[in-house]
Parts: structure tokens; C-alpha cells; sequence
């Protein structure tokens, strides 16, 4: 593919969407009525939710962590996929308003909260060792799946935490914005890199705990891609 043609990516987009994703009201209510709340239009988009969705049928993940809830949108996307296998979504927000809307998106689409998808309100450094402590005193399962997409400073923390709380040999991590997050912090691109801060990329290519690579991406949300992650 040449560059130029990613003056057709949104084209793409929206003709394979069209093909491959079938009209679904439930998700659909989760944009809108998130944006009738004035929840910004950060979601992920419907192709990288049926993705999600396939990669954890795949993968065969019972436990999902998410950090980052918004309005609910991925969490309908993971909890389609868990559904089959009696699975289940925990998702960390930091906002209340969000998670009262996500909770709301989430009902309507059918989903149990919290038995299918429980939402765990505050900031994700805080809430990860409780969770811990949870898993520790066999009141949590071990992940199998962690999907990092809240405040971009944290990725490696998060990503760190994500390791320490799977089940262990291959359990995947998923972060997103990886791309977006390189090109803002000056890791690659004109912006000025901050010489006492590793990447992400950095950090994960040394970590002997995983296996990982980045994908690019076009498409109805712009230019950005994510780090994928199976643990050894
Ligand atoms: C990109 S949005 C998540 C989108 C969502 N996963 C989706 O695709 O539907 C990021 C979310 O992370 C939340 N967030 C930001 N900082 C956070 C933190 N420190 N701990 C937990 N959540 C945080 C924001 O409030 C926001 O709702």
C-alpha cells in the first residue's frame, strides 16, 4: 500500500463495518446516549470492539480486566464475547458520572451489573492492589485478559500490574493508544523525548515476562495502534 492511500481509510472503514459488523441497537445507544451524558467520543471504534471481541473468543478469556470503563462501550464488546462461557468483565473508572452512564449502557444492552461486568470506581493504582489483595484471599479470579485504555502516564504501570495479575502463560495484555502515546511523548516522531523516561515499547522489549509486538492502525479513529502481549 502506498501512504497516499490512506486518504481511503475511513472509506475502508466504514464499507468492511458495513460487511462484517451487523447493525446493533445496544451499541449503538452506547455512543449516543454517552454523548447525550458529555462523555467525549473516545471509545474504541465498532471494528476494533468486534476485534476485542474475537481475540477473547479465541483466546478462550473467562476473566477480563479493563482499565478504563467511559460509557461502557468496550465492556458491551467484551461481555458479547464472555457471555458464551459465563465469563466476566471488571472494569476500573475513575469517574462516577461515567460509571453511572456505563452502567446504565450496559443494562441496556442486556448485560448483568455487576455479576456479567462490575465496574470498580477509582483510580486504577489504587483499585489494582486491592484487587490484588482480593485474588490473594481467593475472593477474585486471576485475569486472562487485561485490555489497558485509561491515562496514557500509567500504560506501563498498568501494563506491569496487568503481568502480576494473570493467570500466567498466555494470558494476553492488550494496551491501546500505544502508537498515539509514542508519538506525544517524543519516543518517535518531532516532539522532545524526556531522556529519564523509558517508552513503554522500552520497558516491555526488556520485560522477560512477556512475549509482545505493535500494530498499526488507520481507520475511523485516525492514526494510532496497540501493544499486544502474551506472557510467557
Ligand atoms: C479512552 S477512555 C476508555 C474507553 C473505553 N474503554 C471504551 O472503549 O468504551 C479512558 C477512560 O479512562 C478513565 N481514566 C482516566 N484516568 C484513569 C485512572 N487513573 N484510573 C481509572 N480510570 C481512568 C477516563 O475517565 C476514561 O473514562
Amino acid at each position: 500500500m502506498s501512504t497516499k492511500d490512506v486518504i481511503y481509510a475511513e472509506a475502508v472503514a466504514n464499507y468492511t463495518e458495513s460487511h462484517l459488523i451487523p447493525a446493533a441497537p445496544e451499541l449503538d445507544h452506547a455512543y449516543s446516549n454517552s454523548t447525550a451524558h458529555g462523555i467525549p467520543e473516545i471509545a474504541i471504534s465498532p471494528a476494533q470492539g468486534k476485534f476485542l471481541s474475537l481475540l477473547t473468543n479465541a483466546s478462550g478469556a473467562k476473566n477480563v480486566l479493563e482499565l478504563g470503563t467511559l460509557g461502557g462501550y468496550s465492556g458491551i464488546w467484551f461481555s458479547k464475547a464472555l457471555k458464551e462461557r459465563g465469563g466476566k468483565l471488571t472494569s476500573i473508572e475513575i469517574d462516577s458520572a461515567r460509571l453511572d452512564v456505563a452502567t446504565q449502557n450496559l443494562e441496556y444492552a442486556g448485560v448483568k451489573v455487576p455479576e456479567e461486568v462490575e465496574i470498580v470506581l477509582g483510580a486504577g493504582l489504587d483499585v489494582l492492589p486491592q484487587i490484588a489483595k482480593d485474588i490473594e484471599a481467593g475472593k477474585r479470579e486471576r485475569f486472562d485478559f487485561v485490555f489497558i485504555d485509561a491515562d496514557w502516564d500509567n500504560q506501563w504501570n498498568y501494563f506491569d500490574w496487568g503481568v502480576k495479575l494473570s493467570m500466567g502463560k498466555g494470558s494476553i495484555i492488550y494496551v491501546d493508544n500505544t502508537v498515539r502515546q509514542l508519538l506525544e511523548s517524543g519516543s518517535v516522531g518531532p516532539n522532545k523525548k524526556d531522556p529519564n523516561v523509558d517508552s513503554l515499547v522500552e520497558k516491555v522489549g526488556k520485560d522477560d515476562r512477556v512475549e509482545a509486538t505493535v500494530i498499526q492502525t488507520v481507520g475511523t479513529k485516525n492514526f494510532d495502534g496497540f501493544l499486544l502481549a502474551v506472557v510467557k
